[in-house]
């Protein structure tokens, strides 16, 4: 099934729920879980210095480094599984990607907040594609203060992929909250374009 628009006013958002079939997901999720240099990353949060409540990675090509809190960070080089996702990814998106993110929710617990992608590498109008393995999580989006739009839930399965690109990120945020729900671990893999 092709990518379909989602009707999101001032952003351009599409979605593929079926981008890889099951099997394929839950193997894939095995396999990164599994080699993945999976980090648990320190934030400033209201000045203070709190742990992510999730675990990260950052791959990418050389070049694609990245400024944060002072910090050039350096990518890890692509590893094969990973390479072979972005060749995919960038076919359905019609974009290139030199770098990819990777968060592992290890349960329901594990969550990220409203945020937008929008460090200035990645450009004012960036390309963003956004695929899950594992548990079945709530994606939400919210307008930013002042665009007159309702915010949105968008159930993401394993499998799916989900593209954020235009004005998204200039006037929505995006968060993947806590469930209480038991579910168990979560993959995202977002492919970007830095530098
Ligand atoms: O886990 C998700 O679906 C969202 C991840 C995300 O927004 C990000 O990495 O910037
Ligand atoms: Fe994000």
């Amino acid at each position: 099934m092709p990518l379909q628009p989602l009707l999101l006013p001032g952003a351009d958002v599409l979605l593929d729920p079926e981008f890889l079939a099951p099997a394929e997901a839950a193997a894939l999720l095995a396999e990164l879980t599994a080699v993945v240099t999976w980090q648990q990353q320190p934030i400033r949060l209201f000045g203070k210095q709190v742990m992510q409540p999730r675990l990260t990675a950052w791959y990418g090509d050389p070049a694609a480094t990245y400024a944060y809190s002072g910090l050039r960070l350096e990518p890890l080089p692509w590893l094969p599984a990973l390479q072979q996702l972005r060749t995919r990814v960038e076919t359905a998106a019609g974009a290139r990607f030199n770098s990819v993110l990777l968060n592992l929710y290890r349960s329901g617990q594990d969550s990220m907040g409203y945020h937008a992608d929008n460090e200035p590498e990645l450009g004012p109008t960036p390309v963003i594609a956004s695929l899950t393995l594992g548990a079945t999580r709530t994606f939400r989006f919210r307008p930013r203060p002042g665009v007159p739009a309702q915010p949105l839930g968008l159930v993401l399965p394993a499998g799916s992929l989900l593209l954020m690109r235009g004005t998204t990120q200039r006037n929505w945020l995006h968060a993947l909250p806590k469930t209480a729900r038991p579910v168990g671990a979560r993959i995202n893999l977002t492919f970007r374009l830095v530098g």
